[in-house]
């Protein structure tokens, strides 16, 4: 066969929901394309956005598609709060087994790769070098190629809502379901190859940032006196480089298991299934950590911030967040004590996981700290970092519950752990997010956002929250376990209905942030800020002009403090006015778009055995990669002219404002 085994079929014609959304997309995209090709954007898009090199617009590719693929992944998790509100007394709901059981996995897999991580890269991406004082990343072209790899996964995974289907497993896919004799059909490739493609961009991210922290520092910027956010993105991508690498070998394996019949992960010939539970647990528990880990550095930021003192316990927060980064390898087995490991170990690994806590606690009592007796402003980002220390803080603790392995016999696989993880999830990475956005979208884009949406999003994704997933804990400590589509006691479905209603007023809150964007776009000369630092800052990203020119700093800064911008502001800094000299930057180029636009290629055609065209685009891509090694013109210079010119727009602009 020339198409392998994709043929009429592979369409799910006979699924209404799907068809109809299909149709949705055609027609949106298709407006979209003519809207693009009509205002001529095409060659804006491709020559200042998809090719460019630069940190700061990498980093804001990375947010949007972040933000469009959390549209897909809550619009996932809104059909099964309809399905399991609507699933009692002996009807079916209206989703069937076959598709409710890919719209969890599709939800956990989309929030998970393709939400949580191109939010906190993108951020990352873009405060890192400038909280440095650096002009760009370490590897300017690597990081354009993560980010398209990271893209060609999300498509991937988009993809098999209309061709073929996605994983019925789980969002980690065990075996043996996972395996070609129970899961024969596209769902688990499409999962494999979708994670692969995207895992090889986040790698190299991470290796990209670990680089940028460790050499491109500005002078006199020790460790110890970096921003927390920097530390926390350094722990991170630490995190980020030792684990990735285990979950690509561990699909390697499940791809043998199903491509060419080895036996890793069955019992049969000598295989086991609980070394993949091990295995995927061994990056799975460290990846919950990397998703935390920057946004506890963004809350230090925002507390310090707007509390206009320093962090307390800047040395304890260093330390807490290395130790975290530590304690994240020694607590993998706390995912499944009902295994059958044994006494001795189950206690060794729940106690190791209790001790997280520590750490963990020192940075509240850190932040708490730092608003006691502080002049708190609450502005939006502050208001999330309170909501966050609030519901985190109950994750946290269930967190701990579940840690106590006689405990988690009964609460393993329950509602209660779903409640936990999103709880945790939704009120740390989520909210920190959302304090960040609101922190640094002025830096970004050079006006603030409108308050009032923000405070309605505020409250609708607060109460929200509590409502979709406290009764969670109820129905979890009754009993209720994961994943279920029909449900039999009637006395549980006013729980469901709850929660149902708590999901829709977190989509208000979703609504209310879209206008927040909306709003202040269109209001956005109201809201400029000349200043480019309209919180009165203290780390270096607010030292330059809001959005930042393309070099990020006319002149490198020098570091004497720990608290960077402060300490120069205090100390009576004055922007230099001339002098400037040519700069050294890296070009754009289009062979990122081209290399992942293959890899995801190559990943369709291993999902539909498409074995030639598999053959053919992994040429492709080894042609492009030498061909890109002749290409000389990687780098150019800003003139000296041009620099000026930029500097002394700020000048006026500086002087207009005050
Ligand atoms: C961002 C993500 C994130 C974070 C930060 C955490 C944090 C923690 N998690 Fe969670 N967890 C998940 C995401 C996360 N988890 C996910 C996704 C799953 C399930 C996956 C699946 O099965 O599908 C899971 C599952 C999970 C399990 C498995 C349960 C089971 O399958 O049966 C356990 C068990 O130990 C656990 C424990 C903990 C603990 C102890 C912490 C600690 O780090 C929490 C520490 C914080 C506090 C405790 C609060 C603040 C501290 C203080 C105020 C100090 C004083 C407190 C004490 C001394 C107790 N988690
Ligand atoms: C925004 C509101 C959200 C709602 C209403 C929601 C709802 C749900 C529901 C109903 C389930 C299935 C529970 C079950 O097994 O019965 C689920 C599972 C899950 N959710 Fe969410 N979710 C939300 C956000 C998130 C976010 C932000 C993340 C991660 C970044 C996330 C990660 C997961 C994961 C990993 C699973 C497990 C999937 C599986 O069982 O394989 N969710 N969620
Ligand atoms: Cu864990």
């Amino acid at each position: 066969m020339i198409f392998g085994r994709l043929t009429w079929d592979s369409f799910p014609w006979h699924e209404p929901i799907v068809v109809a959304t299909f149709v949705a997309v055609v027609l949106g995209g298709a407006a979209l394309v003519a809207a693009l090709t009509w205002f001529r954007l095409w060659g804006y898009l491709w020559k200042e956005w998809f090719t460019s090199v630069d940190h700061k617009k990498i980093g804001i590719m990375y947010m949007v598609l972040g933000l469009i693929m959390f549209l897909r992944g809550f619009a996932d998790a809104i059909m099964m709060r309809i399905q399991q509100a609507w699933a009692f007394n002996g009807s079916e709901g209206y989703l069937n087994a076959h598709h409710y059981d890919q719209v969890f996995t599709a939800h956990g897999v989309i929030m998970i790769f393709f939400v949580a991580m191109p939010f906190i890269t993108g951020l990352m991406n873009y405060i890192v070098p400038l909280q440095i004082g650096a002009r760009d990343v370490s590897f300017p072209f690597l990081n354009n190629f993560s980010f398209w790899m990271t893209t060609g996964g999300a498509v991937l995974v988009m993809m098999s809502l209309f061709l073929g289907e996605f994983a019925q497993t789980g969002w980690l896919a065990y075996p043996p379901l996972s395996g070609l004799a129970y899961s024969p059909a596209t769902g688990v490739d499409y999962y494999i190859w979708a994670l692969q493609v995207a895992g090889v961009g986040t790698t190299l991210s991470g290796i990209n940032l670990i680089a940028t922290i460790v050499k491109m520092r500005a002078p006199g910027m020790s460790l110890m006196k970096m921003p927390v956010f920097t530390w926390t993105s350094l722990c991170a991508n630490v995190l980020i480089v030792a684990s990735f690498p285990i979950l690509t070998a561990t699909l390697v394996l499940l791809s043998l298991d199903r491509y060419a019949g080895t036996a890793f992960f069955t019992n049969d010939f000598g295989g086991n299934p609980m070394m993949y539970v091990n295995l995927i647990w061994i990056w799975g528990h460290p990846e919950v950590y990397i998703l935390i880990l920057p946004l506890f550095g963004v809350f230090s930021e925002v507390v310090s911030t707007f509390c206009g003192k320093r962090l307390f316990g800047y040395t304890s927060m260093v330390y807490a967040t290395c130790t975290i980064m530590v304690l994240s390898y020694l607590v993998w087995l706390h995912h499944f004590f009902t295994m059958g490991s044994g006494a001795s170990v189950n206690s060794f690994f729940g106690i190791t996981t209790m001790i997280i806590s520590i750490p963990t606690g020192a940075k509240l009592f850190n932040w708490l700290f730092t608003m006691y007796r502080g002049k708190i402003r609450f502005e939006l980002p502050m208001m999330w970092a309170v909501a966050f220390m609030l519901t985190f803080t109950v994750g946290g603790m269930t967190g701990v519950l579940l840690a106590v392995p006689p405990a988690d016999f009964v609460l393993h696989n329950s509602l209660f752990l779903i409640a936990h993880f999103h709880n945790v999830i939704i009120g740390g990475v989520l909210f920190g997010l959302f304090a960040a956005i609101n922190y640094w979208w002025p830096k970004a884009f050079g006006f603030r956002l409108n308050v009032f949406w923000g405070k309605v999003s505020f409250w609708c994704w607060n109460i929200g929250f509590w409502l979709a997933f406290g009764p969670l804990y109820v129905l979890g400590l009754m009993g209720v376990t994961r994943r279920l589509r029909v449900l039999d006691d009637p006395s549980l479905q006013p729980w469901f209905v709850i929660a149902a209603i708590g999901a829709a007023i977190i989509a208000i809150g979703i609504g209310a942030m879209l206008i927040q964007f909306a709003v202040s776009i269109w209001k956005r000369d109201e809201l400029r800020d000349p200043t480019g630092d309209p919180w009165d800052g203290r780390t270096l990203e607010w030292a330059t002009s809001s959005p930042p020119p393309e070099y990020n700093f006319a002149f490198t800064p020098v570091v004497y403090d720990g608290d960077t911008w402060a300490d120069m502001k205090k100390n009576g800094y004055q922007r230099p006015l001339s002098g400037y000299r040519p700069i050294h930057m890296p070009s754009s180029t289009g062979a990122g778009v081209i290399l992942a636009g293959l890899a995801t290629l190559c990943g369709f055609a291993l999902i539909w055995y498409i074995w030639w065209l598999a053959g053919l685009s992994f040429i492709g891509i080894v042609a492009v990669a030498i061909g890109h090694t002749f290409n000389y013109k990687r780098d150019f210079y800003i003139p000296a002219e041009d620099v000026t010119r930029t500097e002394e727009e700020r000048t006026q602009i500086l002087a207009a404002g005050v």
